[in-house]
């Protein structure tokens, strides 16, 4: 079997993996859509960067991958690519560039060792995507941080791979350099049709970047799906903690410049967003509502300063931290999540299934 052959699954990565160390051992099932950014989530050592090694052929794990069409592993047919043989970029948390060569031949060097005829993504549009035309006669020792990452994924990305593997791209910078990488990311994930496989312990990230999520615990998948969806699984680790919040999937309706108000239609209604970054009407945005910032009223609360009340219908309610409930919200279709102390939920009587007034006091642009 040769790379080129097909299982007739195109855009999707199939991976099974399984792989036993001395006191860890992995064994997942992972398939995930062939375009768009997967994040693969969870804490320290629970197997994130061992499943992108193996998908890259840098492991040995017993099992399968399939990447958009190509097969790289099949232990039934004992297939099995060498890693320069799988069409792939890799950006570690750290830039590895080569400290002789400038920045177009750091980039240059994986695009020219591609035949002409598998190149598709050319170095200009690499220059371009990832902002670099005024640094390419420079050499990496004068680079920042950040502009030394945003070389080395330009690098993985003019090798024109099948899929970029990104394993924490951001876990080395500061805060200052990670905002400014962040937006280059957000970009491809917009303009390249290449799937990126993104390793993150930051749920910041996921919520900013990932269009799939796939949350891992002890060399185990735990949950995968869109983030919004996992973000609102109360059985989920996601929805503890400080970070519990819903990511509402909206399109901007109004600017208003001299309030400094965006205002975001989605299924439930309108939310106001306090910014501010100007944003074009009709363009779709992420919001993420933490649930520490959503309070409830039985009936629609009258002179109050939140903006944003909505209506909504109570899917569950789960225990959280001591004297707290957690409530998962139905507004128009979308999940919103309540953090409300145990006393306010006997006092408002409230139980699953009851209609409720949400007040936002909140809400943030996830992108
Ligand atoms: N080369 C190795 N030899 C033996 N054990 C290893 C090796 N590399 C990783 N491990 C162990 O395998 C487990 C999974 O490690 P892995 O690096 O995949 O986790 P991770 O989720 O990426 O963690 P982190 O977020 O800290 O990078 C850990 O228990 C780790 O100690």
């Amino acid at each position: 079997m040769s790379a080129t052959d097909t299982l007739g699954e195109h855009e999707q990565i199939q991976a099974r993996l399984q792989l036993q160390r001395a006191d860890f051992s992995l064994d997942v099932q992972l398939e995930l859509p062939g375009k768009g950014v997967t994040a693969l989530f969870g804490p320290s050592g629970c197997g994130k960067t061992t499943c992108l090694r193996a998908i890259a052929g840098l492991e040995r794990a017993r099992g399968s991958v399939h990447v958009n069409g190509e097969t790289w592993q099949h232990d039934a047919t004992r297939t099995w690519l060498p890693t320069h043989r799988r069409a792939l970029g890799y950006v570690f948390q750290e830039a590895s560039l080569f400290a002789h060569m400038d920045v177009r031949r750091n980039m240059e060097y994986g695009w020219k060792r591609l035949p002409a005829a598998r190149r598709r993504v050319s170095l200009e549009q690499a220059v371009d995507l990832l902002g670099l035309s005024a640094l390419t006669q420079r050499m990496p020792q004068t680079l920042s941080g950040g502009e030394r990452q945003r070389v080395a994924i330009a690098r993985a990305l003019a090798a024109s791979p099948r899929v970029l593997l990104m394993d924490e791209p951001l876990a080395a910078l500061d805060a200052a350099r990670k905002a400014e990488v962040l937006p280059y990311l957000e970009r491809l994930q917009r303009e390249l049709s290449i799937p990126i496989l993104y390793v993150t312990h930051s749920a910041d990230e996921v919520a900013r970047l990932a269009t799939h999520l796939v949350l891992l615990r002890g060399g185990r998948v735990l949950a995968q799906g869109t983030p919004a969806e996992l973000m609102a699984r109360l059985d989920l680790p996601l929805a503890s903690g400080d970070g519990a919040a819903a990511l509402v999937q909206g399109r901007v309706q109004a600017w208003d410049a001299a309030d400094q108000l965006l205002s975001v239609g989605f299924g439930g209604g309108l939310l106001h967003v306090a910014t501010g970054h100007a944003r074009t009407v009709g363009d779709g945005v992420r919001l993420r509502v933490l649930a520490r910032d959503v309070s409830l009223a039985r009936s629609h609360p009258q002179a109050t300063s939140v903006l944003n009340v909505l209506p909504a219908r109570i899917v569950q309610i789960a225990p959280d931290a001591p004297g707290q409930v957690l409530v998962r919200l139905d507004a128009g279709g979308t999940a919103l999540m309540a953090r409300i102390t145990e006393r306010s939920r006997r006092e408002l009587a409230l139980t699953e299934g009851e209609a409720v007034f949400a007040q936002v006091k909140s809400v943030a642009l996830a992108d």
